[in-house]
């Protein structure tokens, strides 16, 4: 077996030790040589190459021979100097010179117990004083090894009924020497790992032990202590080790190399030349706002240093992290890549000090030390304890989006931050991130908090805008296409302004086919097309351009575009941005009946979207097989914080559904609308995450550099504040407008006002702004409030169903469509629907003949339930087949 500890960053003691099993080995091989770092890594790649570990032995014993002399000068030289961690002391390193490693930095117990050794037993398979473990023989443990393992198990390891020969578990003993110049720090720990693995991989060396085997130890421990401060010690100073008895059988050679890989990895993120300032910053601040690059390494890796430098200085234990992420698949994605770069098991599993909190799913142990969570989660936290006294650190990630419950938890912390700044020992530190935040904004808000930036990216991403697209497949608009201006004609000026509702015009269908393209190309044009801007361009590109009706998703671009991309380019999944479920369903409709993409390749067509389960979510970031191309359809959930692995290429269509205030039905309602030019900034570093990667953009450079904003509109100036100032008085924060106007971009008084007249309206408040309990049941309803109070009397007037259908109804959109030149149809058929019987949901005809747009909504829903339980799975078949090839 073979163990490597290192001298310095250069220089690496091996130490090698012969293996029972490799009985070829000579005994006087068994010696101890210093080789350089490329030497050992070299021998340790061959090593697992070869995974021989006869021949793996032979060669460190070569190299043992080859430097003896030079290897005790060394040891002897470096043991004295200052300031050398994990340096063994001289009379240890000459000893073991005389003795080979008579100390025994390793040990192996006979040949090993069997895997499944009781918990209890591993749990003590650890003691706080080094105790020299002689290990002159390695087929059977030394007395002295078995006396001490003795007191420590309580039985004598002969004695274990379970100890057979001939398994492959061993047991490896580790002096931590790398607490010296740490006075406060226990000195000489040993752990005894057990390995299943033969130990002819496992090393330590010294560039390791800041980093990887530091991480060994806390995920060994599972207490985020490693070696820690003897105050953090439970009481008995023993680490409670039921963490590490499920630790030991993953801890095996890949663990290592696996650690060494994710740290060489994380070490080349432009954000960890930043590490040593922004935790400088974050001493000395109470806040600090982090910028960088999309893909630069904020969201992985900033809550980690705060991690790992609280653990290193010996407060890990005091150390409670959460981390917010705007959406649950982030939240649950970034928990997972952190554990996995941490080598610990799945987030929220024994032994992991990395978890997430999302609704619905919740994967935590006690000693969790790292949450992710989406910000929902944090606010219902702070109903409970509103101090959050056990927490040591708030991160915020993508701050920039400012929905309305950031901004809202912003407030709440700001005045938080106050509060705990007053006792010194518990201050809470906040950190805000986002590639894109307007940095001074915050840092303002924050009492000109100071604000780093990191620089660079991973890997490059380049960009083409709708015009290269055009140019590049040599696409032709058609003039009956549902995206051109052609199909449906408007005056100029509204163009532009309207979201057209396009539909297939007759007329132009005949005159395009009559070849009259022409005619209608002269009259309609784009209103933001220059012709000076596209001199470059190819005529059709610039036709195009012209004729195309910005407002209106092409889907037959997308596809030709995705089929240009499978085609032409090399492997590498494809991520697309669409504003919503219908529109995603539509695409994956037109893909799927495509002959690229259909049969066993569209199992790779995956729609990405809120409503759809986590679990089913989490398909995106599986691998295809090879030849397939995966193809992702997302909404903006996508847009910010994951990491789907194997996205090269990112289609914008620049477009998402946005809440907003609807006067007319004086409530709020998603529609679409343009993205800003942060949003499109967030899409395009979805590529390049791990290798360069390519962002088409289906709008022009010049909507992107002169129509978009640079940020979306915060959500609390757009929309109604009904809902806000319902949560303000149920988590008894006081007046609310004093308490909005504490906001970042504080709303107008009059929507605030607004809002509070419409409270007293439902009922929600009464007297002076004070919850009734009505309030208090429709702050629990995650709708608008007139819509709660209607399913509570739904409810109290035992027909729940009917109003269930409404209430659902109305929070989305209206299930009726009246295209222009069938609206007279429409109606009759409304009509129609009227006369039927509306059923309560008890069987009773509730409204017959009503003339009610609420109970039409009933009878629309019940009918169409009723044709589904009547169409026969084939003709279900027959209508999906025909939508497919219509
Ligand atoms: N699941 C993953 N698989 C592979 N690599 C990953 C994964 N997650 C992150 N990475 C790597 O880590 C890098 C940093 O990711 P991270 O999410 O921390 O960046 P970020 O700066 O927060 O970006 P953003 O602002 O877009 O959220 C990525 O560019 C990628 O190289």
């Amino acid at each position: 077996m073979v163990s490597i500890n290192c001298i310095n960053k250069e220089e690496m003691l091996l130490v090698g030790c012969q293996d029972k099993k490799i009985s070829s080995t000579p005994k006087e091989e068994k010696k101890f040589v210093y080789a350089s770092k490329d030497d050992v890594m070299e021998t340790l790649k061959r090593c697992e190459e070869w995974n021989s570990r006869a021949r793996a032995s032979r060669l460190v014993a070569a190299q043992a021979r080859q430097h003896p002399q030079e290897f005790k000068e060394k040891m002897s030289s470096l043991s004295g100097q200052q300031g050398m961690r994990n340096v063994i002391p001289q009379e240890r390193a000459a000893g073991s010179m005389e003795i080979p490693f008579k100390e025994g930095l390793i040990a192996q117990i006979k040949d090993g117990v069997e895997e499944s050794m009781p918990s209890h037993l591993s749990q003590q398979l650890i003691y706080k004083e080094f105790q020299p473990i002689v290990n002159t023989n390695t087929q059977i443990l030394g007395q002295q090894s078995r006396d001490i393992l003795k007191t420590k198990i309580g039985e004598d390891v002969g004695d274990i009924p379970r100890y057979k020969e001939h398994t492959n578990v061993s047991y490896l003993l580790l002096p931590i020497y790398f607490h010296h110049e740490m006075h406060d720090m226990v000195e000489d720990e040993v752990f005894i790992l057990k390995f299943v693995e033969p130990f002819l991989q496992v090393y330590v060396c010294e560039y390791l032990v800041d980093d990887i085997w530091w991480q060994v130890l806390v995920h060994l421990t599972g207490t985020g202590h490693g070696i820690v401060k003897q105050n953090l010690w439970p009481q008995n100073r023993g680490i409670d080790l039921c963490d590490i008895s499920c630790c030991h059988r993953d801890i095996q050679v890949s663990l290592i190399f696996q650690l060494e890989m994710m740290l060489e990895a994380r070490r080349t993120l432009p954000m960890a030349e930043s590490k040593a300032h922004f935790l400088e910053l974050m001493r000395e601040n109470d806040v600090v706002v982090v910028s960088g690059e999309t893909g630069c390494g904020k969201t992985t890796q900033v809550p980690q240093y705060i991690l790992d430098d609280m653990i290193q200085s010996g407060l890990g234990g005091f150390c409670n992290i959460i981390c917010t992420q705007p959406r649950r698949i982030a939240a649950i994605s970034v928990a997972e890549r952190v554990a996995n770069e941490r080598c610990e098991p799945l987030p929220g599993s024994h032994g992991s000090l990395v978890g997430y909190q999302v609704r619905l799913d919740n994967a935590q142990n006690p000693r969790t030390k790292l949450l992710f969570c989406t910000t929902g989660i944090l606010l219902r936290k702070l109903v409970g304890d509103c101090d959050l006294e056990n927490v040591s650190h708030i991160v915020i990630d993508e701050v920039h989006e400012r929905s309305v419950l950031g901004d809202f938890l912003l407030i709440i912390l700001r005045d938080l931050l106050e509060r705990r700044s007053v006792n010194k020992s518990s201050k809470l530190k906040l950190i805000l991130m986002s590639a894109t935040v307007d940095a001074s904004l915050f840092s303002h808000y924050f009492g000109d908090c100071p604000v780093i930036t990191a620089k660079g990216r991973t890997h490059p991403v380049t960009t083409f805008f709708l015009e290269d697209v055009y140019n590049k497949i040599e696409y032709h608009l058609a003039s009956d296409s549902l995206a051109s201006l052609t199909t449906n004609p408007m005056p100029k000026k509204k163009v532009a302004k309207n979201i057209v509702d396009n539909s297939h015009g007759r007329q132009n269908l005949i005159k395009s086919g009559w070849g009259d393209e022409k005619i209608l190309e002269e009259d309609i044009v784009n209103i933001h097309y220059d012709k000076n801007l596209y001199h470059a361009y190819n005529e059709r590109t610039r036709q195009n351009l012209k004729n195309m009706n910005e407002e209106v998703i092409d889907y037959d671009l997308l596809e030709h575009l995705i089929q240009h991309i499978d085609e032409n380019y090399e492997p590498g999944a494809i991520l697309v941005f669409l504003p919503g479920m219908a529109e995603i369903q539509l695409l994956l409709d037109h893909l799927t009946s495509s002959r690229q993409f259909g049969g066993e390749a569209s199992e790779w067509l995956l729609p990405l979207y809120s409503s759809i389960a986590s679990s089913e979510q989490r398909k995106v970031f599986l691998s295809p097989p090879k030849n397939i191309r995966k193809i992702v359809v997302a909404t903006n959930i996508a847009e910010t914080s994951i990491t789907i692995d194997d996205v090269v290429y990112v289609i914008d269509c620049g477009k998402h559904k946005e809440n907003r205030y609807d006067p007319q039905r004086r409530m709020s309602s998603m529609v679409e609308a343009w993205i800003s030019k942060a949003n499109a900034k967030q899409r395009g570093g979805r590529a390049g995450r791990v290798r360069p990667g390519i962002c088409f953009c289906l709008y022009t450079r010049y909507r992107y550099e002169n129509l978009m904003h640079p940020f979306q509109v915060p959500e609390m100036l757009r929309v109604p504040l009904v809902e806000l100032c319902l949560q303000i008085k149920a988590l008894s924060l006081g007046d609310a407008a004093s308490f909005l106007g504490k906001a970042l971009e504080p709303p107008r008084e009059e929507s605030v006002c607004s809002a509070i007249t419409t409270l007293y309206e439902v009922g929600a408040l009464e007297g002076n702004e004070e919850l009734t309990s009505l309030g208090y049941h429709l702050a629990k309803l995650p709708v608008d409030v007139r819509i709660g109070k209607m399913m509570l009397y739904g409810a109290l007037f035992g027909c729940l169903a009917p109003v269930l259908t409404i209430a659902a109804c109305l929070s989305h959109k209206s299930p009726f469509v009246s295209p222009k030149d069938e609206k007279y149809n429409a109606e009759r058929a409304k009509l129609l629907l009227l006369s039927e019987k509306i059923d309560g949901g008890n069987g009773q005809n509730i409204a017959s003949g009503q003339q009610s747009d609420h109970l039409l909504l009933v009878v629309a829903y019940n009918r169409w339930m009723k044709i589904l339980k009547q169409v026969s799975m084939s003709t279900l078949l027959l209508i999906m087949f025909i939508r497919k090839f219509h």
